[in-house]
């Protein structure tokens, strides 16, 4: 079996991310590369890793992070994870992977994410112009379906309590404040009603 040498782009002296077992991932500086045995010493320890268990870190990361993840220098996990939690330690629970919407749940109320005048807001602004939201999303299908005049699909997925029914909620009312025309005849609106479907169990 052929042995595992340090990637070209990790030398002594590379900031780089480490697998932890407690925290995921941890940073620290390349001390000694002795064939796939990295040392690093990060900030409480120093650890000897195998190449495979090591990924560059970008020393030009942002401190607020990006808004699309393929804006980062490295596209891998512990990149992906820090950029989810320096948003997130913002308040920040959406990003972008380009067209996909990730939303980490935030277990608590975000008013500024649901103040109402952000459906206004979102109306006809192009994917990517305004900050990550489940109404840019529902936006560019509804606008797409008007356009093209083919039926739109959303993939909502994630698992148990991991948000999928708030995201929907909120793709629904989007729509539902789109293309929902008040009745005066009925006594409830449609975006009423298409709610009421989502919280169905
Ligand atoms: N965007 C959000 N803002 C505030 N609270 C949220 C948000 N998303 C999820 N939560 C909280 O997390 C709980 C679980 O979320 P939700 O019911 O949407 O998960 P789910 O993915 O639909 O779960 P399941 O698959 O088990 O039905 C909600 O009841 C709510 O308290």
């Amino acid at each position: 079996m052929a042995s595992q040498v340090a990637p070209s782009n990790i030398v002594v002296g590379s900031i780089v991310w480490v697998e932890d077992p407690e925290a995921a991932w941890i940073d620290g500086e390349v001390k000694k590369i002795d064939g796939e045995d990295i040392t690093i010493k990060c900030k409480e320890k120093t650890v000897v890793a195998k190449a495979s268990n090591v990924n560059p870190k970008d020393p030009e990361f942002p401190s607020s992070g990006v808004e699309d993840m393929t804006r980062l220098a490295y596209l891998h996990e512990p990149g992906v994870l820090q950029n989810l939690k320096c948003r997130f330690d913002m308040n920040e629970i959406y990003t972008y992977t380009a067209n996909i919407l990730i939303a980490v749940n935030p277990f608590q109320r975000l008013p500024h994410l649901y103040a109402n005048n952000m459906m206004e807001k979102y109306k006809g602004a192009a994917l990517g112009e305004l900050s990550p939201h489940p109404f840019a999303i529902a936006d560019s299908a509804y606008r797409q379906m008007i356009n093209e005049q083919i039926s739109q699909a959303i993939l909502v997925s994630g698992e148990s309590g991991a948000g999928k029914t708030e995201s929907t909620k909120m793709l629904m009312q989007y729509l539902a404040f789109m293309g929902g025309k008040v009745n005066n005849t009925e006594e409830r609106s449609v975006e009423q009603k298409v709610l009421e479907v989502a919280q169905t169990p």
